[in-house]
């Protein structure tokens, strides 16, 4: 095989609290990741020399910060392989909206070059390089919901339901580290345990980030009171982005519809499976 077309969905984090704080300052956090049918696709053509060319870039990250440009080149020094890839990125997912799409980017860059390459990495050893490369790459290439808990890679399996969501972006930058070093941000939720099959709306659940975020960001206030008339809804990882669950697809496209102008998102649905892992199967 010399060219692989794979998916690299988005995810939300069905709730997110804080329950402590390292001495290195890093958050201790719990919280349920579920995948979206819903994401962007990258393209792998091998190559023969060790280069790694990626098309097109993007705006405002340098080659050598791009996740996929770091991920190809940490598979290459850790397996030692002479071969490169042409790395074609069809980016779909707003960048920076707590729904992790560098952090996908990363994982499917990683398993398509080990399959490409034929470098024959355990799904452990992949995990442990993800990890390097960002707190939220495991589960991406784990590919199964889950619970995280650590700073995000401690991972349980959870089967939350597999529900429709409406996602908002609201047209605001907003910096995870900004959010972390809050004053304001509540940092001790007592610990919990959950069941697999989790809901993910019970009233107890929530975003810890959110109020710090609405506080600081009212175009996130706005939309999250919004979206709030039509279900449950929440903010994903640090925001901006923000999502409304229903239970079918004509409920959450009814909702999408009415949408205040001038808002950018997507409807999609849940996954409890990841779409790369899905594709990956169906090749192999
Ligand atoms: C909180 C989550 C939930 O999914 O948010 P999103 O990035 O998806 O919004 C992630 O775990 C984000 O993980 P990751 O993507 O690795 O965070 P980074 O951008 O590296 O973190 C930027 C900064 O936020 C702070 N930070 C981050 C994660 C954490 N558990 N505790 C922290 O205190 C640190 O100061 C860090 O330097
Ligand atoms: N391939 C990539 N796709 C998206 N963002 C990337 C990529 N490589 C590096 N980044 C950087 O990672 C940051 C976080 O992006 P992303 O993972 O999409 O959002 P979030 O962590 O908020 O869920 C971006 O603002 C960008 O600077």
């Amino acid at each position: 095989m010399t060219e692989i077309t794979l998916p690299s969905p988005a995810k939300l984090n069905l709730f997110l609290h804080i329950t402590g704080r390292r001495a290195d300052g890093y958050h201790e956090l719990q919280t349920l990741f579920q995948f979206l049918d819903y994401g962007d696709t990258l393209t792998f053509r091998l190559r023969d020399d060790a280069r790694i060319n990626l098309q097109p870039e993007l705006t405002g990250v340098p080659r050598d910060q791009n996740l996929i440009i770091r991920a190809a080149e940490h598979l290459q020094a850790t397996t030692g392989t002479s071969l490169g890839a042409d790395i074609i990125l069809d980016k779909r997912l707003p960048m920076g909206g707590g729904l992790g799409g560098g952090s996908s980017n990363a994982a499917t860059t990683l398993l398509a070059l080990n399959h490409l390459w034929q470098t024959a990495l355990s799904e452990d050893r992949l995990a442990e390089l993800g990890l390097a490369l960002g707190a939220d790459v495991p589960v991406f290439v784990r590919g199964r919901a889950a619970m995280a808990e650590g700073v995000g890679e401690k991972l349980t399996p959870a089967s939350p339901p597999e529900d429709w969501f409406v996602v908002l972006k609201p047209d605001v930058e907003i910096s995870t580290a900004d959010i972390f070093s809050n004053a304001g941000l509540t940092r001790n939720t007592p610990r919990i345990t959950i069941a697999p099959a989790f809901e993910g709306d019970a009233s107890g659940y929530r975003n810890d980030c959110e109020d710090v975020v609405k506080r600081l960001y009212p175009e996130v206030k706005n939309s999250l009171d919004w979206l709030s008339k039509f279900g449950p809804a929440r903010l994903t990882g640090t925001g901006a982005c923000i999502f409304g669950r229903f239970p079918t697809e004509a409920e959450a496209r009814s909702v999408w519809a009415e949408k205040p102008t001038g808002i950018t998102g997507f409807v999609a649905r849940g996954v409890n499976r990841s779409p790369l892992h899905k594709k990956l199967t169906e090749l192999t």
